[in-house]
């Protein structure tokens, strides 16, 4: 992929922001503050440096995963709103930090809260996008069972984005889990078929299979290097690419 100055890369993207990465190693706070001021400021030097229209989806591993709790006796369902609700609470975090950055931004849930977010409204979150606001898509699909991944490439379906950008605690798909696994090798791309068949667990098979169905192509890079975001937003080759 190559950068021009008068034609951006991406017009339209859907950035996943890991919920983990909000928490800072080590501490028992759920979210850092500062690693969401420099997350925000980096969307804002993207959005300075080229004319990309950014809709984001966060995590909310930070806090809690429904599938863990569910594993330990909790009802899944039950657990897994309470995940929803987690996302939230990183949704507004990030809307506080943009908008100190100067960037204009709204919170758009779906699970109704409106004292805080608009409810998800697919078309007006594309006029939104449209006209420059940073548009951040809060408590996942609003029904259990899913991911915020697999919500990110909702979304970016939704939306007619070009590319889902997934900022992780890992920099790319490996053959395996480099957590777990060392010797693990990283892809520079690799196609939707081989994740779902070899079951590499960095996004779920869902999500990979909803971009495949709509030709969305997944850039997987690593949130804990300051400058990714900027760089992985102005199309910048940081991580590996799914297609
Ligand atoms: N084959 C693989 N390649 C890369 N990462 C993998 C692979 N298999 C498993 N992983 C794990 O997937 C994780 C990223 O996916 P996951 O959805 O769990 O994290 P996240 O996006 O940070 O989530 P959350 O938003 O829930 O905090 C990585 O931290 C990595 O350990
Ligand atoms: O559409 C969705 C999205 C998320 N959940 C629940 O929220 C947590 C946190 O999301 P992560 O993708 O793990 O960061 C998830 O574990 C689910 O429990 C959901 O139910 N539906």
């Amino acid at each position: 992929m190559s950068q021009s100055e008068s034609s951006p890369v991406y017009k339209r993207v859907i950035l996943k922001l890991s919920g983990e990465a909000l928490r800072e190693v080590g501490s028992q706070d759920n979210i850092s503050p500062e690693i969401v001021e420099r997350i925000a400021s980096e969307i804002r030097a993207a959005k300075d440096a080229g004319d990309v229209e950014i809709g984001v989806v966060v995590g909310g591993g930070n806090f809690w995963r429904g599938a863990s709790a569910s594993a330990r006796g909790m009802d899944r369902p039950t657990a897994d709103y309470v995940g929803m609700m987690a996302t939230v609470m990183n949704a507004l975090a990030l809307q506080g930090a943009l908008e100190a950055e100067g960037v204009e931004c709204v919170v758009q849930s779906a699970i109704e809260m409106r004292n805080v977010a608009e409810p998800f409204v697919r078309r007006k979150a594309s006029r939104h996008l449209a006209a420059g606001t940073v548009v951040i898509f809060a408590a996942g699909t609003g029904n259990p069972f899913f991911s915020t991944d697999t919500t990110a490439a909702l979304r970016a379906s939704e939306m007619g984005a070009d590319v889902v950008m997934k900022a992780t605690m890992v920099d790319g798909v490996y053959d395996s889990d480099p957590k777990k696994n060392p010797d693990a090798v990283r892809y520079d791309t690799i196609d939707y078929q081989t994740c779902i068949r070899e079951e590499l667990k960095v996004m779920d098979s869902t999500a990979f299979s909803l971009c495949m169905d709509n030709h969305i192509p997944i850039v997987v890079f690593d949130l804990g290097k300051n400058g990714n975001i900027t760089k992985a937003l102005g199309g910048e080759n940081i991580g590996t690419v799914v297609e």
